[in-house]
């Protein structure tokens, strides 16, 4: 890659349906990996604003799997009511590994107490630009918060301070009052990927060291798509190559302007994928279509994206803002707890085999930095020899 050049509260109602976890007694069986998150749930879940019936089944039945398994006793009788509905829950669960349920309890605890303690909620003011970014623009509007890449003269080019502010508005997108996040660009691009020039600032250790921070950069950023709570879109207004790309498979919606374009040229970068797309794109388009994006760099338009499925629809461009923003602006009054804690549900199960797959395509990738393949190609690129 480049790296070889050297250039330019309340607690919860006290009822019949009270959870266990308020009796604070951990089994030994929950004293394992994420013993403290589970703790600290056990423990938060008391400050919460009574969540309601349905959840505090919910936390019954994950409280019970996590601590004791499936469910092991007998079914109570049709007028015990309330016994039955508990039981019901618990035995729903089925054979849901203990680890996977108390993951589960953290995950739904987290986003009830995100939702419900307001002293740590960011509220900003309607419509009012954010301040402290310099490569985005970041505005919240009728409970939306709007992440949009600002560097149109680049084509929206992610440099190392874009990656650390995108992370930086997730992280506060995840913690104030708005219902959906979307990320956008400013201009005729929605992000021409990876700044190539990123590569060309080697520090004095050496191009090793430029490798594994640029893995580490990369690897939270992808991190918080994967742990993002929130329903994420993607409002994609014109060509969208790279990273821009491999990460909308993380992504809970995509609208896409029919100008645009997907393309993850790897190959021809000398690079390797990203963005969990080695396991997210022949998941979602089927091995054979993953395979001519990522191995052959296949560029693919917005109508094929549609119809492989990385798109969830695909707006003319003359019309695009107008119809995606009337309807993101009908979703967004939809009850934010119930849109999280769906999406929870769709998603949590996968989340840790997400991270492990990030981390092992960027330590392939951290090795594909340092061939010659990649360093052409960055080299071409920069001293204009070549453009995608
Ligand atoms: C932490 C590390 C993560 C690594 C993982 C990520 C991987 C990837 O994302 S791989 C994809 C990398 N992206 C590219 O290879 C795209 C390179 N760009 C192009 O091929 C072209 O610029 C284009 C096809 C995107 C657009 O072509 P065109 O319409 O002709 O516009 P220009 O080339 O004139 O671009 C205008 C301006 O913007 C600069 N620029 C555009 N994209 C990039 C980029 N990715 N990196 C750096 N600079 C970019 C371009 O150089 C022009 O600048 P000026 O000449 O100064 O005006």
């Amino acid at each position: 890659m480049g790296l070889r050049m050297q250039r330019g509260r309340r607690p919860v109602a006290g009822s019949s349906l009270q959870v266990p976890a308020l009796q604070l007694h951990v089994s030994k069986t929950a004293m394992r990996a994420s013993q403290k998150d589970f703790e600290s749930a056990l423990s938060q879940v008391k400050l919460l604003k009574d969540p309601g019936n349905e959840v505090k089944l919910k936390l019954y039945a994950l409280y019970k799997q996590a601590t004791e398994g499936p469910c092991n006793t007998p079914k109570p009788g049709v007028f015990d009511l309330i016994n039955k509905a508990k039981w019901d829950a618990w035995n729903a669960l089925g054979s849901l590994p203990k680890e996977t349920a108390r993951q589960n309890y953290v995950d739904l605890v987290s986003g009830l107490s995100s939702s419900s303690d307001s002293s740590s909620q960011v509220k900003p003011e309607a419509d009012r630009k954010q301040p402290g970014y310099e490569t985005l623009v970041v505005t919240y509007e009728d409970s939306i918060t709007k992440i949009m890449m600002n560097r149109p003269a680049k084509k929206n080019a992610v440099t190392t301070q874009m990656y650390n502010e995108i992370m930086l508005a997730l992280k506060a997108a995840s913690k104030d009052d708005s219902a959906i996040t979307v990320l956008t660009g400013n201009g005729d691009y929605y992000s021409s990927g990876n700044d190539l020039t990123n590569f060309t600032d080697i520090p004095p250790e050496g191009i090793e060291e430029k490798a594994k921070s640029g893995a580490i950069l990369l690897r939270d950023f992808v991190d918080c798509f994967i742990d993002f709570p929130k329903p994420l879109i993607a409002a994609v207004n014109g060509p969208a190559v790279g990273i821009s790309v491999t990460i909308l498979g993380l992504f809970d919606t995509v609208y896409a302007s029919s100008r645009a374009t997907f393309h993850t040229p790897f190959s021809h970068l000398g690079q390797s994928p990203e963005g969990c797309s080695s396991y997210t794109f022949p998941k979602i388009m089927g091995p054979a279509k993953a395979a001519e994006m990522l191995i052959f760099g296949k560029k693919i338009t917005a109508a094929e994206a549609c119809a492989q499925g990385l798109v969830t629809e695909v707006f003319p461009d003359s019309t695009f803002q107008k119809e995606v923003w009337t309807r993101l602006k009908a979703y967004s009054k939809l009850p934010p707890n119930a849109m999280r804690i769906s999406k929870q549900v769709i998603r949590n199960r996968e989340k840790e085999k997400l991270h492990a797959i990030n981390a092992e395509e960027i330590r392939v990738l951290q090795e594909r930095w340092l061939s010659d393949e990649c360093t052409n190609a960055v080299m071409n690129f920069l001293t204009r020899k070549a453009k995608l």
